[in-house]
């Protein structure tokens, strides 16, 4: 889908979230503008995931409303890039044929899967099956999903997690990219995203 002209807001006003019969947050307005970053923090179990999923369209708010300003028609979901704890990777199908398949459905193409694989620091994985990666090899290519198709929004959970220092270093530098192009960054984290200018977003006491 072509990217709409207009900058793009993710809107979030007056969200409740409940899980289980349990009312986990309510209260919760933000917006996410065009080159900003948000880190959302709050301690285990604040309903960071909830959110996360309530912004992709899986999970519905019990109360408040999300949408896109600028783009009210296009459900967020379509404008987002989403990298979550599981990482939606076929494991029988290689590196570079996962990319390619994501390239093909998300469309609006960027880089190559070749390309992308290049920018994550793993070429020399792009022709083995993704169940023989390690867990920060999978999580790599699981962000360079990020790279073939251009989407407004990111949207990840806990990015940081299993990378090692170089990789941090290397994603950080990718979402510095982003946020320099225009894109906007909301973050679950526990810990530094690498960006001096992420504004922080936090759930719970
Ligand atoms: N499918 C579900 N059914 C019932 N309760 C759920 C479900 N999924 C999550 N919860 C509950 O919702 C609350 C929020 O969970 P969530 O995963 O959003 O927290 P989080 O802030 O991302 O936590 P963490 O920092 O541990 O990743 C938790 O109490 C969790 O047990």
């Amino acid at each position: 889908m072509p990217l709409p002209d207009a900058p793009l807001i993710l809107s979030a006003e007056n969200l409740a979230c409940r899980r289980g019969g349990r009312l986990i947050f309510e209260g919760l307005t933000f917006r996410l503008r065009p080159g900003e970053a948000i880190a959302l923090t709050g301690r285990n179990g604040a309903g960071k995931s909830s959110l996360l999923a309530m912004l992709c369209g899986r999970l519905r708010p019990e109360a408040g409303t999300i949408r896109v300003e600028g783009a009210s028609d296009v459900a967020p979901l379509e404008l987002s890039h989403v990298v979550g704890h599981r990482d939606g990777l076929k494991t029988a199908l290689t590196a570079q044929e996962n990319l390619a398949f994501a390239q093909a459905l998300l469309g609006d193409a960027v880089l190559s899967s070749a390309d992308a694989l290049a920018r994550v620091g793993l070429p020399h994985v792009a022709a083995l099956p993704v169940g023989y990666l390690s867990a920060g090899q999978r999580r790599r290519v699981a962000l360079a999903r990020l790279l073939v198709a251009r989407r407004p929004f990111w949207l990840l959970d806990e990015p940081m997690a299993a990378l090692d220092l170089a990789a941090q270093a290397m994603l950080a530098g990718l979402m510095r990219e982003h946020l320099a192009q225009g894109g906007a960054i909301l973050a679950a984290t526990h810990g530094p995203l690498g960006l001096d200018g992420a504004r922080e977003l936090r759930i719970g006491p």
